[in-house]
């Protein structure tokens, strides 16, 4: 992913994501008063301590009732700050939530390939984490401290500029050291981000491959590979939090400096009599308000260099351009050619290799065509170049006889019906499943869709038919039956075009008849295009094309290419022959 730098465009980002800013401006202001309640009580301390030596009770209890009452405008103004600035966080973490779930869901699938989708839940998670505690907290502790620092610096000044500067002298210096120490936190929390990452896709694969790892017994080197993943990122975290010691330290010196300085010289002013011992209280008390805000700074400066590095790793995806919108919304009816592909050539993002070359084919209305050849030849590359998930081939294509780039995307899937092998089905209901091919469908119209797929009859059986819950059944439903479920989501939609990317490949032999006939009746009167590698299921396509590395290598009807004694016929009766075996084995 391209990587843009700077916790100030970070955090300008951010602010401009972020709705309802007015949260955020009114939160200051209520800062910027609060900054102003603890300079007053400098203030009022020094009145309070100077009426009670010099005995003058009226000013005394003057003093004390302004002490009560700034006392409870602090409390509803701290619980004012918190509410608001909460809200502040918690809706815009919300708004940059929904963006980034809504700019994924517009990715071209090129660039969802390049990264672990464990990496994007780390980002999703931890990261946006680390934006809601800086929105709702760091944000306004790094305005409020310099704000509290510079007004106590002003009284302080006040008071007695002679003391003020003799005790702030060193601040400076200690405070660029601070800022130094803090430099390396941004490389050692991206570190730590990212090594997080890595344990999530690993979480990730420990799920789902979770039938794979217990009959391979893999457990013993996922446990050693999420161990180690996870001993990476305590490495990173220690890194972190030894800076983080280093720098707490360090501010801790940076406060308590100060206060060495103003013990000794105020004290002796206060026994010459050159300051009031009322003075030197408020002075000392005040001095914290100024010691303090400046010690937590370079700790608050290590946090947003922290957060900001959350926030552009999230930036990173927003960053990714979308697929294209636009393009035009072409009628598919009263078209005779419904795919065509022109000199077609591609290759993968990042990949040298060809794995299209030249490839020129027709399909008209109403054919069934087959696409076979060996593994990795590239026939499920030609239909991911027809869904247009890749527009960067040369040569041209054409569907329903219009270019696909002239194509808008989502008119173009409109017209396509696809049913692939990795059968993906939502964790909801079986009907909300089938009810994805055309949303507006009523039930009736989903049955009848469950009926002609071969599966009605196995869905009425479930406890809950067609209200079933996929997500709570998991591994229950078998293949042959999520593949009916995903073929009824095809059948609803309807479309013209029929793209069927080996739809029966991992089935057994029982399921993959129940799924072969409801696809027979699916594609009657349909123009279709099928990759197989069960030559026995495409005997009566109107066409086979042969693929090769990625060239059309023989292209005929079955009996044709049986007796043109090519690449297919040895496909064939190798299979053929295979499952003899396979058959004769199953006798005995
Ligand atoms: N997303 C991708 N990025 C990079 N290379 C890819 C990608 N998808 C496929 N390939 C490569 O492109 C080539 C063609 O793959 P494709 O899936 O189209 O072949 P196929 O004929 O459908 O194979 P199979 O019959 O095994 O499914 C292979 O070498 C594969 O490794």
């Amino acid at each position: 992913m391209k990587k843009k730098e700077g916790a100030f465009y970070n955090f300008m980002r951010i602010v401009k994501i972020f709705p309802q800013s007015w949260l955020l401006y009114i939160t200051i202001i209520v800062v910027i008063i609060l900054s102003g309640i603890t300079i007053f009580y400098s203030y009022l301390m020094k009145g309070l301590i100077d009426a009670a030596l010099s005995k003058n009770l009226s000013v005394f209890f003057r003093f004390l009732y302004w002490v009560i009452g700034s006392i409870i405008c602090e409390l509803i103004l701290t619980y004012l700050k918190i509410k608001l600035s909460g809200k502040y966080a918690e809706l815009g973490v919300a708004r940059l939530r929904k963006l980034i779930a809504e700019h994924l869901s517009l990715l071209p699938l090129s660039k969802l390939e390049n990264n672990h989708s464990g990496d994007y839940i780390s980002r999703l998670t931890n990261d946006v984490n680390r934006i809601q505690t800086f929105a709702s907290e760091t944000i306004i502790e790094i305005i409020y401290r310099p704000l509290a620092a510079l007004g106590a610096f002003c009284y302080l000044t006040f008071l007695s500029w002679k003391l003020t500067l003799l005790t702030t002298l060193l601040v400076p210096i200690l405070f660029l050291g601070a800022v130094i120490l803090s430099n390396p936190m941004t490389k050692y929390s991206k570190q730590l981000q990212e090594r997080l990452g890595v344990v999530n896709s690993i979480v990730q694969e420990t799920i789902f491959g979770i039938e794979i790892s217990k009959a391979f017994n893999l457990k013993e080197r996922l446990e050693r590979k999420y161990n180690s993943a996870v001993d990476n990122t305590v490495k990173s975290a220690k890194a972190l939090a030894k800076r983080n010691a280093l720098l707490n330290s360090f501010s801790h010196l940076i406060s308590l400096v100060p206060f060495l300085i103003c013990f000794c010289i105020g004290g002796y002013w206060v026994v010459r009599g050159e300051m009031t011992p009322g003075s030197l209280i408020a002075f000392i008390n005040l001095l914290n308000h100024l010691t303090f805000p400046i010690s937590v700074l370079p700790t608050l400066l290590g946090q947003v260099k922290t957060d900001m590095v959350a926030a552009g790793r999230l930036f990173e995806i927003l960053d990714i351009k979308v697929e294209r919108e636009g393009g035009q919304v072409f009628r598919a009816d009263g078209k005779d050619v419904v795919v065509q592909f022109n000199n077609v050539s591609f290759a993968y993002e990042g990949q040298g290799e060809k794995v299209l070359n030249n490839l020129s084919f027709k399909i008209n209305r109403g054919e069934v065509v087959a696409l076979v050849g060996p593994s990795g030849s590239g026939k499920s590359t030609i239909v991911k170049l027809l869904l247009g998930y890749y527009e960067d081939f040369t040569g041209e294509i054409k569907v329903f006889e219009e270019s696909l780039h002239e194509w808008n995307l989502t008119a173009l899937r409109e017209q396509i019906s696809f049913v692939s092998q990795d059968t993906y089905l939502f964790p909801e209901s079986i009907r909300e499943n089938i009810n994805y091919g055309k949303l507006k469908a009523t039930f009736e119209e989903i049955v009848s869709a469950a009926k002609v797929a071969n599966a009605h009859e196995f869905i009425m059986n479930l406890r809950d038919g067609y209200d079933t819950k996929v997500g709570e059944l998991g591994g229950k439903l078998s293949g042959g039956q999520k593949q009916r479920i995903s073929i009824a989501r095809a059948v609803l939609k309807n479309a013209p075009l029929l793209l069927l990317d080996e739809p029966t490949s991992a089935l057994d032999t029982d399921s993959e008849a129940l799924v072969q006939e409801a696809l027979d009746r699916f594609m009657k009167e349909r123009t279709v295009l099928i990759i197989a590698h069960r030559l026995s299921t495409i005997k009566n396509a109107d066409r086979i094309l042969v693929i090769d590395q990625g060239r059309i290598v023989e292209e005929g009807t079955h009996d044709q290419l049986l007796k043109k004694g090519g690449l297919y016929s040895q496909l064939y009766y190798r299979q053929m022959a295979n499952e003899e075996i396979i058959e004769r084995k199953e006798v005995m």
